[in-house]
């Protein structure tokens, strides 16, 4: 990770907020992507980290204030497939796949949504090689394991040019050793280069795929790090401690 690590900056997100009603869910959050690294963003439930990524993606709605750049251009008021399409993509908590279709035929579909026309076979192939799944292309998609599941969600967002990978949650639900595959794959497509921040609270993965680390907390941005360090640090213990206390 850290050997292919760029100082470029490819996502700069600027004090970006957005409320609901009168309650503040994202306040002024600033940060940066680096080309290449694995970003980690943990917190409390409720901390405004899948929030933060809706604003992100314009999916399902944007910031109320602020500026987010994707490799120096202006995203922050752009609708979410004009967003998907410069290359800023996204996993979602739930399972998103179409449970009656294949594997390849999933893989398809988001081929066919971003590329369109000619090599839509072999994109889909593509990803499903990318992520583990090649062996499993004929199975229909309804009855492969969670983890599977979550391999299939990510190739559907790694179609066509992907500048920035969002992954939400994806070791949620996953028992010791799929959460371990999980993280083999998150290293190997940064391995590749590919941009990554991921939301999630199994902090052990974190810990051993991220290169940076952002703890939110109530909606801002509390500390920012090396994993070791952040995870460290007495107010990002007293901020878990506090939500597991009654
Ligand atoms: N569309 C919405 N309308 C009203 N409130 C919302 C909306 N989306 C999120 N919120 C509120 O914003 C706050 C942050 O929610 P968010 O889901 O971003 O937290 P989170 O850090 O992702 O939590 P978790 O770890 O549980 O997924 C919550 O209090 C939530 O109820």
């Amino acid at each position: 990770m850290t050997m292919t690590m760029h100082d470029r900056v490819l996502l700069s997100v600027r004090e970006v907020s957005r409320s609901f009603d009168s309650y503040q869910a994202v306040r002024q959050v600033t940060f940066d992507v680096h080309e290449a690294e694995v970003l980690g963003i943990a917190g409390p439930n409720g901390a405004g980290k899948s929030t933060l990524f809706n604003l992100l993606s314009g999916v399902p709605f944007s910031a109320s204030g602020g500026q987010i750049e994707l490799d120096g251009r202006r995203i922050e008021r752009l609708a979410g497939h004009r967003i998907c399409r410069l290359g800023l993509r996204r996993t979602f908590q739930a399972d998103q796949v179409f449970p009656e279709l294949t594997v390849y035929e999933n893989a398809r579909l988001a081929a066919a949504y971003l590329r369109g026309g000619r090599g839509v076979r072999r994109e889909a192939m593509k990803v499903l090689e990318r992520t583990g799944l090649l062996a499993l292309a004929d199975a229909r998609a309804g009855d492969i394991s969670v983890l599977a599941k979550k391999k299939l969600m990510i190739a559907g967002a790694l179609v066509g040019d992907v500048q920035v990978l969002l992954l939400d949650e994806p070791a949620g639900g996953l028992d010791a050793h799929d959460q371990d595959e999980l993280a083999s794959l998150i290293e190997t497509l940064s391995s590749t280069g590919l941009t990554i921040v991921v939301i999630e609270h199994v902090l052990s993965l974190l810990r051993r795929v991220a290169d940076r680390m952002i703890v939110m907390v109530a909606g801002e941005v509390l500390v920012t790090g090396r994993p070791e360090d952040v995870l460290a640090d007495s107010r990002v213990v007293e901020a878990y401690l506090g939500e597991a206390s009654p």
